[in-house]
């Protein structure tokens, strides 16, 4: 045992060969008839910076190459993945012995969202934190999900209670952060660093949302939002940036039209290689 032990593993961290037992594990078994091989989910300090297409993206992406492709839309209060992928009709079956059957998009990635089991999807989630954790456990522990390769998890935005819940209920293998240039990005990323180390799951690495525009005529890049930070934030992190996405109206107005899976994110090339090697 080491000198420095408070011989209490809440406190001490020290790694000696005791601490295993202390450790409590949060993590939700998926119920015997669910398969999910690789579980990767995309954060952001806060709302608006491009996760949800980021999600979309990558899903679309690996399934594009082949994978058996899911994504948990657990930014339950926020839910824009159906919308998306075209999904605004009640998507979601059951099977005999009550498990959720999740929507499928049209090119066959599996979707489960709160949008998908409200009403109306205009219909406002106002539930408390431990509710919305709870959505996310459900959806991730009753749902028939197939012999899935990789799911994509649309994390609640920030480091708050909801995201700590779903990051310690969900085997995540790794996970990807989505910034944008005006954000407070250094300390964004610090606090989902930290937050990923102290659960011991792996970063993939940043992806830099709207990072410029493309002028139209001339092909010059403008930094709309102000010049980034990223790579030194990076540096400063021990992380990659993997990709930086360019403001795009295309983008816009696929997702507002729910074609989104057929938008081409050549932009997403190195975070699927990283995802890929998980
Ligand atoms: N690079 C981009 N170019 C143009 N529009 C974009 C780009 N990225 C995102 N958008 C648009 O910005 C809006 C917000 O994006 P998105 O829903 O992915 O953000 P989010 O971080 O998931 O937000 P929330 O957590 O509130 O759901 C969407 O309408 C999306 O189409």
């Amino acid at each position: 045992m080491s000198e420095s032990c408070t011989h209490n593993c809440n406190t001490c961290g020290e790694s000696c060969g005791s601490r295993e037992e202390a450790q409590t594990s949060f993590l939700e078994p998926l119920n015997p008839s669910s398969i999910v091989k690789k579980v990767i989910g995309v954060v952001s300090g806060k709302g608006g910076v491009g996760k949800s297409l980021v999600t979309s993206m990558m899903a679309v992406s690996m399934s594009g190459k082949g994978y058996k492709t899911a994504i948990l839309d657990a930014d339950i209060t926020g839910p824009s993945i159906p919308k998306a992928f075209g999904l605004s009709d009640n998507g979601v079956g059951m099977t005999p012995n009550g498990l959720m059957i999740p929507a499928v998009s049209a090119t066959g990635i599996e979707v489960m969202s709160a949008n998908l089991i409200l009403d109306q999807e205009t219909d406002p989630v106002i539930w408390r934190g431990p509710v919305i954790a709870g959505a996310v456990k459900q959806f991730w522990q009753e749902t028939l999900w197939e012999n899935v390769d990789y799911m994509f998890v649309d994390m609640p935005p920030g480091t708050g209670d909801v995201p700590l819940t779903v990051f310690q209920s969900l085997p995540l293998d790794g996970i990807i952060i989505v910034t944008s240039p005006q954000e407070l990005v250094s300390m964004i990323v610090g606090k989902a660093v930290n937050m990923a180390k102290k659960m011991n799951i792996p970063i993939l690495g940043l992806v830099e949302n709207m990072s410029y525009l493309s002028c139209p005529d001339c092909g010059k890049q403008i930094a709309v939002f102000g010049e980034s930070h990223i790579d030194e934030v990076a540096e400063n992190y021990g992380v990659k940036v993997l990709a930086r996405i360019p403001i795009d109206p295309k983008i816009a107005a696929s997702v507002d039209a729910g074609t989104v899976e057929y938008l081409e994110a050549p932009w997403l090339k190195e975070a699927v290689d990283a995802a890929e090697a998980v």
